[in-house]
């Protein structure tokens, strides 16, 4: 037996090896299994970009992790501006410039919702059902009914309280320190709930406003390279996912228990009609991810510019005070008082200056990555470029080639609302090269509720404080951070800011 032993040891493998080991077959499983289409000569899908095992295996790192750079590159190398990549299983294409806008946003089988459940599955994945779109399109009827004038006019109260409230908590002393992204997170959080139906009690829950906006990051954060190119792994991106997921359908499950008769609007109407909690909370976390993805960070950002250029808030207060003098009850009142008499149309239409600000915010910091999917078995033909994105395939475009095209928007680095004031108008020579708000068959629902959010809050806060913008420690800077072009979407500044709010004369 001794003998034995001795003869045939077990192999002791430290833990370090196996791992590698185990690295190297998933690579190369993952290598074969995904090798890129080979191209017959007359397929006229965009070129690849790449093409061999390793070559490909690059490119497709890069696209997760170097988004940006994939597709300059991409788009530098080929003679249309389009190009194609097989991103694991699936044949993607890069498309750009008119032509490749035009068949990406207009033409009807480019469709949105199978285009993002592969290449940013913000869902349950046990949820999924790429042929029905996950109730998309039902979850999008209801989104359209929550930005009815009626129901916004219901809900418009509400919001200016909270803003109210949030404004009142740092105005006690003479000046303070505030994040304003963390603010316009909380805020939009709060407003979007109210939108939707709850009363105002659950609407401003305080931990909910905290807890909900993290937790609708962490989805966001969660999806990568491993929910694309390995699906059926349960990834720790896989299991953050569904476990942010859960937690916050769990409270917001909780929150319509809890206010059964109490709810409003959309959520009332779902309910009267009888819909399971399981498509109420559905409505609720889409109507809540879309509106928090984007609108608090173009509301921080807007503070952030407006505390650093003179101008700008200059004009900004100009329409603001017009309105403040026009809806004044009584001399003593404040202007957050004020505000709360300030109807919705005049939120809607006298301040467009305002709108100037955003429009340039969210041309200098919607760096978003879109997806669309090819429905159909026909090949969509780009432009005249003799090329098409086939039947079935995939096209992403990333809203950076329009948005910091210097022949369009001159000194694109520079924030400067004025480029889209009547006489100057930058946009509107090219065709789609303003994409803030989407454009054709899925431009954005939500536009009228995120201008209106936005406008609530930079509104309560400039009427209110003088801003300086300060470091963490309260330093002044004298200039705004610069926007992160390459990320993959919208973000605060790297470097943590805060607004110093002196109380106005
Ligand atoms: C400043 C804030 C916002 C910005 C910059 C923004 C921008 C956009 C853009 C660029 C798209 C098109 C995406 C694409 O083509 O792939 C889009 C689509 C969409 N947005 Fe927004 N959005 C904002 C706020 C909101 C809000 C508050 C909601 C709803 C509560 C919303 C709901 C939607 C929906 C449902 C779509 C998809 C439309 C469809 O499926 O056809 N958005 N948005």
């Amino acid at each position: 037996m001794d003998a034995l032993t001795r003869v045939n040891p077990t192999p002791e493998w430290p833990p370090a090896t196996i791992i590698a080991l185990l690295v190297t077959a998933l690579a190369y499983i993952i290598t074969i299994a995904h090798r890129p289409p080979s191209r017959s000569r007359n397929d006229r899908t965009p070129k690849p970009l790449a093409t061999g095992y390793c070559p490909s295996l690059l490119s497709t790192w890069r696209f997760f992790n170097d988004r940006h750079g994939f597709y300059n590159e991409g788009v530098a190398a080929s003679s249309t501006g389009n190009f194609s990549h097989a991103v694991g299983p699936h044949r993607l294409i890069g498309l750009s410039r008119a032509a490749g806008r035009e068949a990406f946003f207009h033409r009807r089988e480019m469709e949105m919702v199978e285009g993002f459940t592969i290449f940013f599955p913000t869902v349950d994945p046990s949820q999924i059902e790429p042929s029905t779109g996950w109730h998309e399109y039902q979850i999008n009827g209801h989104i359209v009914r929550t930005m009815r004038t009626e129901n916004l006019r219901r809900c418009l109260p509400s919001m200016l309280a909270f803003a109210a409230d949030a404004v009142t908590a740092h105005n006690g002393t003479s000046s303070s320190l505030v994040d304003p992204f963390d603010v316009a997170d909380r805020l939009v959080f709060q407003f979007t709930m109210s939108a939707a139906g709850f009363d105002d009690e659950r609407a401003a829950s305080a931990s909910l406003a905290g807890l909900g906006p993290a937790l609708l990051r962490k989805i966001e954060g969660s999806t990568g390279s491993g929910s694309v190119l390995v699906p059926w792994l349960r990834t720790p991106g896989y299991r953050r996912r569904v476990a942010a997921i859960r937690e916050l359908a769990g409270y917001l499950g909780d929150a319509v228990r809890e206010s059964e008769r109490g709810v409003d609007g959309v959520l009332r109407v779902l309910m009267e009609k009888g819909l399971s909690m399981g498509e109420v909370v559905t409505y609720l976390m889409a109507t809540l991810f879309a509106a928090q993805i984007n609108t608090p960070l173009m509301a921080a950002w807007l503070l952030v510019y407006l505390s650093r250029n003179e101008h700008w808030m200059a004009q900004v207060r100009a329409e603001l005070d017009a309105a403040l003098t026009r809806y004044r009850p009584s001399p003593q009142e404040t202007p957050l008082h004020i505000l709360q008499h300030v109807p919705l149309e005049t939120w809607e239409s006298d301040f467009p200056m305002l709108d100037l600000c955003l429009r340039e915010c969210i041309r200098m910091h919607l760096t978003a990555t879109t997806y669309r999917r090819n429905c159909s078995d026909r090949d969509i033909p780009i432009g005249d470029t003799g090329e098409v994105v086939p039947g079935g395939a995939y096209a992403f475009y990333i809203l950076e080639e329009a948005h910091a095209n210097p022949a369009v928007y001159p000194d694109p680095e520079t924030w400067d609302p004025a480029r889209f004031s009547p006489g100057r108008a930058e946009d509107k020579g090219t065709p789609l090269a303003y994409l803030g708000w989407g454009a054709g068959r899925h431009a954005c629902l939500g536009m009228r509720l995120a201008k209106l959010e936005v406008a609530v809050v930079v509104a309560s806060i400039v009427a209110t404080f003088d801003l300086t913008l300060c470091n963490q420690l309260g330093r002044p800077l004298n200039c705004a951070p610069k926007a992160n072009r390459y990320s993959k979407s919208a973000h605060p500044p790297a470097e943590e800011v805060r607004l110093r709010c002196c109380t106005r004369n």
